[in-house]
């Protein structure tokens, strides 16, 4: 468990310095074992730009604590979803500006979807007409409720959920590749918002 709590630390003090903590939100977890299923998740409610020898703690497929770290992340639940629906060993979720805002405007259509922009191969979206489509669901309070909406948008190829003027889920088979996901879904965001806004303003007529 040593190494996995080393990994997740490093992705969560790389975060951190994205500032993509803030209001002590988001929480991510590590895969530790397969079957049963555990994995090491952050503690709930705590600052995530602090490290300490309590952030993460072990939980069982069910999210019952196993260690004695503190409460585990109130979304455990959505974290625990992934890791039974997909291949994922590492699950991040964040909120930023971005995928609030992305999320609230694409909210009603239910998904956004990325295509002819390089980063999505980060995605591991290779084809030439190729493209990357996240889902959208509702910001439920009923936790379960909310893994059960998130669950229920995973497709095979699927490698990040947006909720609702919340954030977003996203993951990997590993650490590396989980956080090489968020990063271009959060590149792939900003670049979504500054394109709408310099075609509203119609920019390219001053070119
Ligand atoms: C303080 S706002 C964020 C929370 O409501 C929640 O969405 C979140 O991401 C963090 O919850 P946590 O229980 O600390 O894992
Ligand atoms: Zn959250």
């Amino acid at each position: 468990m040593n190494s996995q709590w080393n990994e997740l630390a490093a992705i969560k003090r790389e975060l951190a310095a994205r500032d993509w903590f803030p209001g002590t939100s988001g929480n991510l977890s590590i895969k530790v074992s397969e079957d049963p299923l555990t994995c090491l998740v952050t503690v709930s409610g705590k600052d995530k730009y602090k490290e300490t020898e309590s952030d993460f703690v072990l939980v069982d497929e069910d999210g019952r604590p196993l260690t004695d770290q503190g409460k585990p992340s109130a979304e455990t639940v959505i974290h625990l979803e992934v890791y039974k629906k997909t291949d994922a060993g590492c699950s991040l979720h964040v909120h930023t500006l971005d995928n609030n805002v992305i999320s609230e405007l694409y909210g009603e259509k239910g998904s956004i979807t990325f295509r002819n922009v390089e980063l999505i191969k980060a995605l591991d979206i290779w084809e030439e007409d190729g493209e990357f489509t996240i889902p959208i669901v509702e910001n439920w309070a009923d936790l379960p409720k909310l893994g059960k909406a998130i669950s229920e948008k995973i497709k095979p190829d699927t490698k990040a959920v947006l909720i609702r003027n919340h954030g977003i889920t996203v993951w990997g088979r590993n650490a590396f590749e989980a956080k090489r996901h968020l990063e271009a879904c959060e590149f792939l965001f900003s670049y979504q918002l500054k394109l709408l806004h310099a075609k509203a303003a119609n920019l390219k007529e001053v070119l």
